[in-house]
């Protein structure tokens, strides 16, 4: 049984121009302990899928699939209270902005402590003491001390940091990662999915990380999705990826690469499709 699993999922938005469909009949699975990279440029609905899992779009989102299940358990029928006892503590999920997703106005301590109370029930004494642990588990020096600093007494990176300690404090099964490195700075953005990894393959959680960077897959998955305008245009194992893209789309994100650069400017996807419409020809269920 598949860790997560989605069968057609379909996220339509209501705006003032009329139904607007983000997600257009994406399918994927991950298994236990499994990476799977969702990649795509901006825009293509990567997030909307995994905050549509999260539960957390807002009511101008309708949300349909026939198949939306977190080991074993159907999430499109969970009530609201049900749906809070998962998410958080079994499939968590960090953000782009990692300095925006803290609250301003608590310590960070105390936004660990939060989780650590609300999921697990700890007390006060094994919640410190939890959050030393974990503050130390994602590297962050004289950990006691950093518990009463407020975000914005903390760099970037720190902060992305102690978002990794709030997703992994309760041992998630699952954790979504959307572009965690990509709001930092390039220095860290290595150190950032190392830690990412690490903690991945040490805890033996599922992971899915969102993200539009072709580097970014090649250093974390196992295994990916490729999104183009809210529809899957391939997925693939990691090398295999690599070797022999079968969609144009793939290959236009490959030759986008600094690495493929052969002339004194970077191709485009807009380079490699005159076209567009020969991408969104080639979308696989
Ligand atoms: N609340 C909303 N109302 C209307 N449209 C939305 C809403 N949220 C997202 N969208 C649209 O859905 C589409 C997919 O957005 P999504 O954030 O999933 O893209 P993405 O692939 O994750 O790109 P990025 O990396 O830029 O976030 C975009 O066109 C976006 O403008």
């Amino acid at each position: 049984m598949a860790l997560l699993e989605i069968e057609n999922l379909v996220v339509e938005f209501q705006t003032t121009a009329g139904m607007f469909r983000a997600v257009d009949g994406v399918s994927l699975k991950v298994d236990e302990r499994e990476v799977l990279a969702i990649v795509g440029e901006s825009g293509s609905g990567k997030s909307v899928s995994m905050l549509a899992v999260m539960g957390l779009l807002p009511w101008t989102a309708k949300v349909t699939a026939d198949k939306m299940a977190f080991n074993g358990r159907d999430l499109l029928t969970l009530s609201d209270s049900e749906r809070r006892k998962i998410v958080g503590k079994d499939i968590a999920m960090i953000f782009q902005e990692p300095v925006a997703s803290l609250n301003p106005c608590y310590t960070v301590g105390f936004q660990i402590e939060e989780v650590l109370r609300f999921h697990l029930g700890l007390g006060r004494r094994e919640r410190r003491a939890r959050a030393i642990e974990l503050l130390t588990a994602v590297g962050i020096p004289n950990p006691a001390e950093r518990l009463s600093s407020f975000p914005h007494q903390m760099s970037g990176g720190q902060c992305q940091r102690v978002m990794i300690a709030m997703a992994i404090a309760c041992n998630p099964k699952l954790l979504i990662a959307d572009e965690p490195t990509t709001a930092l700075d390039v220095t860290i953005q290595k150190q950032i999915l190392d830690l990412l990894v690490k903690l991945q393959a040490e805890h033996g959680m599922g992971m899915i990380m969102i993200t539009h960077n072709m580097g970014v897959v090649a250093e974390t998955a196992d295994r990916v999705v490729v999104q183009y305008k809210g529809r899957k245009m391939e997925e693939a194992d990691v090398l295999t990826l690599f070797e022999n893209p079968r969609s144009n789309y793939t290959k236009a994100l490959l030759a986008a690469l600094p690495d493929n650069a052969t002339g004194d400017r970077l191709p485009t996807i807009a380079d490699y499709f005159k076209d567009g419409s020969e991408i969104a020809g080639a979308a696989v269920s």
